[in-house]
């Protein structure tokens, strides 16, 4: 490069002639001029460069965007080698060597949880695993329900509770009798009827830690770590016994083998036979009592309905016409409401209203009460939610047909 001109003395001698300052100054100037040429092509360089990088980014941006939005696979890192990361899929199983860049790779540490996509590239890292427990697993040390909130379905209850509490509340009996305790029950009929209810209150009336794990999240959500999960979850179990396992929505897993072998079947297939093997283990067990719920009864695998696994099914109907009057009971014990109000009444008109229902009832009747400025809850409040409910459900099930 052209030799610098940064002093801003004057480049000549105080003495010199007119010639001689004239002469410098051009000199001078011819370097400066010089510079400018230099520094502007460098510029036009480095705008040209930066396009590049520009275009680049934006390219890199889109696919990242792209491969972000393709279902991806969950693996677990076991090594990062010379060659790049072997990764273990999760699910199948398979080991693979990927590339990943230097940034990438200083965040990896052997273990750590990755999502991949079809090329088994790694996207990016996830959370670790205690924080996707906390998500499936909802852990209630104490639920706040007792058998007393539950009105209309008191046999179920009596039959729960013969079958969960005994176990976890003396289970030396079983041992001297020589049998094995039930293992599981499975409590099935319409949405709202109260089984999430059950397994609740026979928790918190055996001190249980009360653990219940959704199957459609399972599945849907956690692609390819179903079978863990469920490991997890018994292991979870065994940390907090005694404790209820409460799978909601079990049809998920545990539905009937179709024809097809899409990965997807294989999967939920997995997760099924984890769930089957950690019932069999019973011994290993201890007091860990196993509530299943499903809506689907039809649907299941009769896998899973083999004795010693789900012995006990226990099927909750909507309530008749006694079991709603005690529902509305329960829900309005801490409400405000009218002398004339007649729960028999109440549940005469409700016809087909289950336990959900009753519940929203109550609340909504309190709404209009309010919405009217008064403080009491009257009769025509009550009428006035059952038909607005019986609309929503109308108007629900319009709604699902459409999409059908
Ligand atoms: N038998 C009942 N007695 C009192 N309240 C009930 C009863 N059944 C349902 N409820 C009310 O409805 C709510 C939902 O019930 P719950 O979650 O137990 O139903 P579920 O049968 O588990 O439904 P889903 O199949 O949709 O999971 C409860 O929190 C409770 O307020």
């Amino acid at each position: 490069m052209t030799d610098t001109v940064d002093d801003a003395d004057l480049p000549y001698e105080d003495g010199a002639s007119q010639q001689q300052k004239v002469e410098v100054l051009e000199e001078r100037l011819e370097i400066l001029e010089q510079q400018n040429d230099e520094m502007r092509d460098k510029l036009l360089d480095a705008n040209a460069e930066n396009n590049k990088y520009q275009q680049k980014l934006e390219r890199l941006t889109h696919e990242n965007k792209k491969l972000k939005q393709s279902p991806l696979f969950v693996a677990t890192v076991q090594e990062l080698t010379d060659e790049g990361v072997i990764i273990k899929q999760h699910g199948n199983n398979q080991e693979a060597l990927t590339e990943v860049t230097a940034e990438m790779r200083e965040e990896l540490s052997p273990d750590a949880r990755v999502a991949v996509n079809n090329s088994l590239s790694i996207v990016k890292q996830l959370d670790s695993e205690t924080d996707v427990r906390a998500r499936v697993m909802q852990v209630d040390q104490s639920p706040d329900v007792s058998y007393a909130d539950i009105g209309g379905i008191d046999e179920q209850m009596e039959e729960v509770r013969e079958t969960v509490e005994m176990p976890i509340e003396s289970p030396e009996m079983f041992d001297e009798v020589g049998i094995d305790p039930p293992s599981g029950v499975l409590l099935y009929g319409p949405p709202g009827t109260g089984k999430t209810m059950l397994a609740k209150a026979v928790a918190n009336q055996t001190d249980a830690t009360f653990i219940k794990m959704a199957g459609s999240e399972l599945v849907h959500k956690f692609i390819g770590e179903g079978a863990k999960l469920v490991r997890d979850l018994f292991e979870l179990a065994r940390q907090q016994e005694p404790a209820v396992v409460f799978i909601d929505e079990i049809d998920a897993i545990a539905a009937k083998r179709t024809e097809s072998k899409t990965s997807g079947d294989a999967e939920v297939q997995r997760t099924m036979m984890q769930l089957l093997a950690e019932m069999d283990g019973f011994e290993e067990r201890g007091q860990i009592s196993i509530i299943a719920a499903t809506n689907r009864f039809d649907m299941l695998d009769r896998a899973i309905l083999r004795p010693g696994r789900f012995d006990r099914l226990i099927e909750v109907p909507k309530p008749e016409a006694e079991g709603r009057g005690l529902i509305f009971e329960i829900h309005t014990r801490g409400m405000n409401i009218a002398d004339d109000v007649d729960f028999e009444e109440l549940a005469e008109l409700a016809v087909g209203a289950s336990g959900a229902d009753i519940k929203a009832i109550c609340t909504e009747a309190g709404m209009y009460a309010i919405r009217d400025d008064r403080l009491e809850v009257a009769t025509e409040d009550f009428e006035q939610a059952w038909r607005k409910i019986q609309q929503t459900d109308e108007d629900d099930d319009e709604i699902s047909k459409t999409f059908a």
